[in-house]
C-alpha cells in the first residue's frame, strides 16, 4: 500500500497518465518528484471542444489517502480524493470526485452526458499509470528508515559522509539484508548507529523511490528503554527534533518529501 500510495504521490501520474486523454499536466513546483501537500497542479484539456485550464492544490499526501482541491478553473468547486486500503495481498484505491457545475441545470445535464464519463476515463488512465509505477516499484531493495519518537520529539541524525550528503539530515537506518525482515533491520541498523535498543510501532508516510534504485520505507519506533541516550556511532550528530523545528531541517531530498508525514506523527494527526 505504501508503494500504490507514493505511485499516487508521483508527478508522473499527473504528466504522463493522463496525456493518452489529450489531457496535459504539469506540477507547478518540481518535476519528478513526489508531490507533497501545498504543491500545485496545472492542467490543460478540452471537454466537449471547449478549452479548459485548471490548477489543482494537494492538500493531503499520506500512506492511506491522497486528496487535491481546486484553486482556480472554471467550476465553482472540485474536489479528488483517493482512498488506499489492504485486502489481501492486494491494495484497494477508492476514488471519490466532487465538482459543481457552474451552468445550473443544464449542466448538471451535460454532466450526467460528457463530463461524468470523461472524469471516469482519466480515473481509470491515472489508475493504470499508477498500478504501472507501482509494480516498476515493488520489487526494488528496501532501505528503511526509523522515525523514533520520544516525548513527543523526532530522532534526527546528520551525516557525515559522502561529501555531498555530509552535513545534511537523515533517520536512521539502512538496507534490508536478503531474506531479513524490515522490522528486524530496523532493529539491528538503530543498534549499530545509535547504540540503542527500539521497537518498532508501525509505519509512516508513503514509500519514496531512491535515484539509486532503492525504496526508502519509514517504520516508527519507540526507544526500549525510555531513559537509554542514542549516540552518533557513525553521524556527526543525532538530535531530537519537536514538530515545528522538522521543516528548517535540512534533509536528504527523499526525506524532505516525507517531512509533513513525520510532523503528523509527532503532532498526532
Ligand atoms: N538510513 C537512511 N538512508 C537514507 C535516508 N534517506 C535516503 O535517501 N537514504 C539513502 C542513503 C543511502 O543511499 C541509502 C541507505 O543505505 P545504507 O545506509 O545502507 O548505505 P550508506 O550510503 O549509509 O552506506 P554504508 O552504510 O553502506 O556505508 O538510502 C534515510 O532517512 N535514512
Amino acid at each position: 500500500m505504501a508503494t500504490v500510495g507514493a505511485a499516487l504521490r508521483h508527478t508522473r501520474t499527473a504528466e504522463v497518465g493522463l496525456a493518452a486523454l489529450g489531457v496535459s499536466g504539469r506540477a507547478a513546483t518540481r518535476p519528478a518528484a513526489l508531490l507533497v501537500p501545498g504543491d500545485e497542479i496545472v492542467f490543460h484539456t478540452k471537454i466537449a471542444r471547449l478549452p479548459v485550464d485548471l490548477t489543482t492544490r494537494v492538500v493531503r499526501a499520506d500512506a492511506d489517502a491522497m486528496s487535491s482541491v481546486l484553486i482556480s478553473g472554471p467550476l465553482p468547486e472540485l474536489r479528488h480524493e483517493t482512498v488506499l486500503a489492504e485486502v489481501g495481498p492486494r491494495t484497494l484505491l477508492t476514488d471519490s470526485v466532487h465538482w459543481t457545475t457552474p451552468f445550473g441545470p443544464l449542466g448538471r445535464l451535460v454532466d450526467v452526458a460528457v463530463v461524468r464519463r470523461f472524469v471516469l476515463d482519466v480515473l481509470a488512465t491515472r489508475i493504470a499509470a499508477v498500478r504501472e509505477l507501482a509494480e516498476s516499484w515493488a520489487t526494488r531493495p528496501i532501505v528503511v528508515g526509523t522515525a523514533i519518537v520520544h516525548k513527543g520529539r523526532l530522532l534526527a541524525q546528520q551525516r557525515s559522509y559522502p561529501a555531498p550528503d555530509a552535513g545534511r539530515w537523515e533517520l536512521p537506518g539502512g538496507r534490508v539484508e536478503p531474506g531479513e525482515d524490515e522490522s528486524a533491520a530496523v532493529v539491528r541498523e538503530c543498534q549499530e548507529e545509535l547504540a540503542v535498543e527500539v521497537r518498532p510501532t508501525g509505519r509512516v508516510g508513503t514509500d519514496v523511490p531512491l535515484s539509486n534504485g532503492m525504496l526508502l520505507r519509514i517504520h516508527a519506533a519507540e526507544l526500549a528503554d525510555p531513559t537509554a541516550t542514542p549516540k552518533a556511532v557513525e553521524h556527526s550528530e543525532v538530535r531530537w527534533v519537536e514538530a515545528d523545528e522538522l521543516a528548517a531541517l535540512d534533509w536528504l531530498d527523499a526525506d524532505r518529501v516525507l517531512v509533513h508525514s513525520l510532523r503528523n506523527l509527532l503532532t498526532g494527526t
